[in-house]
C-alpha cells in the first residue's frame, strides 16, 4: 500500500521562478488493480508519479510504502526501492539505440547480478507473452511505435516490480495500438500488479479495466473515483 500525505514538490525553489507542481496531495492506493490519473497538461500527473516510483524526493509531506516512510531515505536505499518494487514505462519508451530489443529489457536486472543465462531467457519470455520474440535481435531504433512501447513493458517487468507506473502509455499509438495496450494491462491486473498511469485517453481513462481515476488540477486532487 502506497499513502501520501500532505505531499508537496516545488521546481526551482526560492527562485524568481519557483514553481509548486504539487500542492499538498493526500492518497492512498492500494496494492492491486488500475489506477489512472487524468487531469489538464501541467496539472502534477507526471510529477506524482515520480514521487511516488522514487524517482524524485517531495519537498516537504510524507510518502509511506508498506507502512514505510521513504521520503526521507537517502538515495542509495529509494534507487534499491526502486528497482525491486516498481517497472516504468515512459512516454517516448525511452528504449536505448544502438542494441537489441533484448539486450534493453535485460538492462534493469543487471544491477541485480545473477545469472545471465537464466535472465535472458526470463527476458525472451517477457518478450514472447507481448508478441515480440520475432523481433528480439532487432535493433531497438528499427522497432515501430507499438513494438517499442512492447519492448519498454517488458523491460518494466524484468524484475518482477509490484507495480507498473506507465506515464501517457497510449501518446504514442494510434487507437487500435492503444486497445492492445489495454489488453497487456489486463493481463497485468491479472496477474496481480499495481497499474498507475497517467493518460489524457478517453479510450484509457474509460476502459472497462480501471478500477480508479484520480483527478488532479493545479496540483491538487481534483475527484477520486
Ligand atoms: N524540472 C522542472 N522544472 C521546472 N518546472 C517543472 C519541472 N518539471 C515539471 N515542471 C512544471 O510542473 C508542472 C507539472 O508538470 P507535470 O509534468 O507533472 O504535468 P502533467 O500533468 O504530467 O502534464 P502533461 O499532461 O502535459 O504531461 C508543469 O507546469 C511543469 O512545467
Amino acid at each position: 500500500m502506497i499513502r501520501l500525505s500532505q505531499v508537496k514538490k516545488a521546481f526551482n525553489q526560492g527562485r524568481h521562478n519557483e514553481f509548486w507542481a504539487l500542492r499538498g496531495v493526500d492518497l492512498h492506493l492500494e496494492l492491486g488493480g488500475v489506477t489512472v490519473f487524468r487531469g489538464p497538461s501541467g496539472s502534477g500527473k507526471t510529477t506524482l508519479l515520480t514521487m511516488v516510483g522514487c524517482l524524485a524526493r517531495p519537498s516537504s509531506g510524507r510518502i509511506s510504502l508498506g507502512g514505510r516512510d521513504i521520503s526521507a531515505l537517502p538515495e542509495r536505499f529509494l534507487t534499491d526501492i526502486r528497482r525491486s518494487t516498481f517497472g516504468f514505462v515512459f512516454q517516448s519508451f525511452n528504449l536505448l539505440k544502438g542494441i537489441t530489443a533484448l539486450e534493453n529489457v535485460m538492462i534493469p536486472a543487471y544491477p541485480l547480478g545473477g545469472d545471465h543465462g537464466a535472465l535472458k531467457r526470463r527476458a525472451l519470455a517477457l518478450l514472447e507473452r507481448l508478441e515480440m520474440a520475432d523481433k528480439a535481435q532487432s535493433q531497438a531504433e528499427w522497432l515501430s511505435g507499438g513494438e517499442a512501447q512492447r519492448v519498454a513493458i517488458a523491460r518494466a517487468l524484468i524484475n518482477d516490480p509490484q507495480v507498473v507506473i506507465a506515464d501517457e502509455p497510449t501518446a504514442n499509438l494510434d487507437s487500435e495500438r492503444s486497445a492492445q495496450f489495454l489488453d497487456i494491462v489486463s493481463g497485468l491486473k491479472r496477474d496481480g500488479k499495481t497499474v498507475l498511469m497517467t493518460s489524457h485517453d478517453p479510450l484509457v481513462a474509460d476502459a472497462p479495466v480501471v478500477d480508479r481515476v484520480v483527478g488532479l488540477r493545479d496540483g491538487l486532487i481534483d475527484g477520486d473515483g
